[in-house]
């Protein structure tokens, strides 16, 4: 399920207490995005654009589940990729499943708690810092008998701002 949660507002589920659960979840992720985007703005010393780009960024939140693997199964998850957004920033239950790998290559599992979150770089970040920010590849690979719920909020920005306001360098 998608949420546009810059427009505040679930349809129908309107009044409903997983939608209101989950744009409140949203916002308070959408402000931890921007105190990192911050912090790398400053930086790079290009802080003077933050605010706009704050301002072109749009944010889509996803619920995934990944179920256990079945007996004799093997691959259950997703496949590697990159993210193409600017910034994904990643939640999940007790099951840990993420795996990332460094820029030497190794993978790394990821152990993350509860009460954490992996802010992760996409394509567009490492664009725009021209390749200072790696976009790490990841996959998330399934093993044990329970399931995985995460939620992903993933950051983009609108059409010509990654372009216009790079980190110069
Ligand atoms: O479930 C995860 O931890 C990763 C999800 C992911 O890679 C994505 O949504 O792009
Ligand atoms: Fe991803």
């Amino acid at each position: 399920m998608d949420f546009k949660t810059s427009q505040i507002s679930c349809g129908q589920m309107e009044t409903d207490h997983f939608c209101e659960t989950m744009l409140s979840y949203a916002k308070l992720v959408s402000e931890l995005e921007q105190k990192v985007n911050r912090m790398v703005f400053e930086s790079y010393g290009v802080e003077k654009n933050y605010e706009s780009h704050v301002g072109s960024t749009t944010y889509l939140l996803r619920v995934m589940k990944y179920r256990a693997p079945q007996m004799d199964e093997s691959e259950v998850g997703s496949q590697t990729h990159t993210d193409k957004s600017f910034i994904t920033i990643l939640h999940q239950n007790q099951v840990n499943a993420l795996e990332v790998q460094a820029r030497n290559g190794q993978w790394i599992a990821v152990d993350f708690p509860l009460a954490s979150f992996v802010v992760m770089a996409g394509d567009a970040y490492m664009a725009w810092s021209n390749d200072r920010i790696h976009a790490p590849r990841h996959q998330v690979n399934m093993s044990g008998n329970k399931s995985r719920y995460a939620n992903g909020t993933i950051f983009i920005p609108q059409r010509d701002s990654t372009d216009t306001r790079r980190a110069s360098g």
